[in-house]
């Protein structure tokens, strides 16, 4: 379902960029800048915040549209029942279920733009490349010639990703589906990160304020680079 967001924070002219796209975005040496002195320009953004069960998407996307003053799209809420069904009954997701659902949170990115967002947060596992390449077509359908579309990664081993889930409440997703998500898991890799530049790997290991200390370095260059 939409939801009403509050107002993105302010947009203007480009600015420089913080760090070279190939520089490592996430070293302790950067400071994240206080959201209030951002300035972003006046293009769409979308940005997937994807990674298995457990990695943190919905705790980092809500951070990071509140950051930033975009929309926030929570993934799970577009499922088919069919397939909160077969999740809720243990059963992994295949190809054929998610083809659909990857194409609505497209959309979705793309209605909440074409309402006035200036910027969209969408949480999607998105556990495998063709899967991220659905999401990138968005760039195409948008009206915005220079929208821009990027992906974070939230890198978590399974015993991360275990102990978080099974500390979720009331969630449809059963934990032993994790290993059937690694076992689909394709993280990006350096031909996709080198070739599109557009997917920012973040280390969840730490404390949620850890996570959005890094997240907010890497996605502030984001914004610089591409603005
Ligand atoms: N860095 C973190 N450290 C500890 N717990 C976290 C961290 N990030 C998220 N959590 C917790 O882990 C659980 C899963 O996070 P969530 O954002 O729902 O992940 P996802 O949307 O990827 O399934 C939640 O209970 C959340 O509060
Ligand atoms: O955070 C979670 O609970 C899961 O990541 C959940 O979002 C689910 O995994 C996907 O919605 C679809 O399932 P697949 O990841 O198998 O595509």
């Amino acid at each position: 379902m939409l939801q009403t967001q509050s107002t993105p924070l302010r947009y203007a002219a480009p600015t420089p960029p913080i760090s070279t796209p190939a520089s490592p975005s996430n070293t302790a040496a950067q400071i994240a800048q206080p959201a209030s002195t951002m300035t972003i320009a006046n293009h769409h953004h979308i940005l997937i915040v994807t990674g298995p069960a457990g990695c943190g998407k919905s705790t980092i996307a809500k951070y990071l549209a509140q950051r930033y003053g975009f929309y926030y799209i929570e993934g799970d809420d577009f499922h088919p029942p069919a397939n909160v069904e077969k999740m809720a009954a243990g059963i992994p997701l295949d190809d054929a279920d998610r083809w659909d659902w990857l194409i609505l949170l497209r959309d979705q990115a793309l209605v909440a733009l074409k309402n006035g967002s200036r910027g969209v947060v969408v949480t999607c596992s998105a556990l495998k490349k063709k899967y991220r390449d659905v999401i990138r077509t968005a760039r195409l359908y948008d009206e915005d010639p220079n929208a821009t579309v990027n992906f974070v990664y939230l890198k978590a081993s399974k015993e991360v990703l275990l102990s978080r889930v099974a500390a979720r409440q009331g969630h449809f997703f059963k934990d032993t589906m994790i290993l059937s998500q690694l076992a689909a898991l394709e993280p990006p890799d350096e031909d996709e990160m080198q070739r599109l530049r557009d997917v920012e790997v973040i280390d969840v290991s730490g404390s949620q304020e850890e996570v959005e200390k890094l997240v907010s370095i890497a996605v502030d260059n984001i914004m610089a680079i591409r603005s």
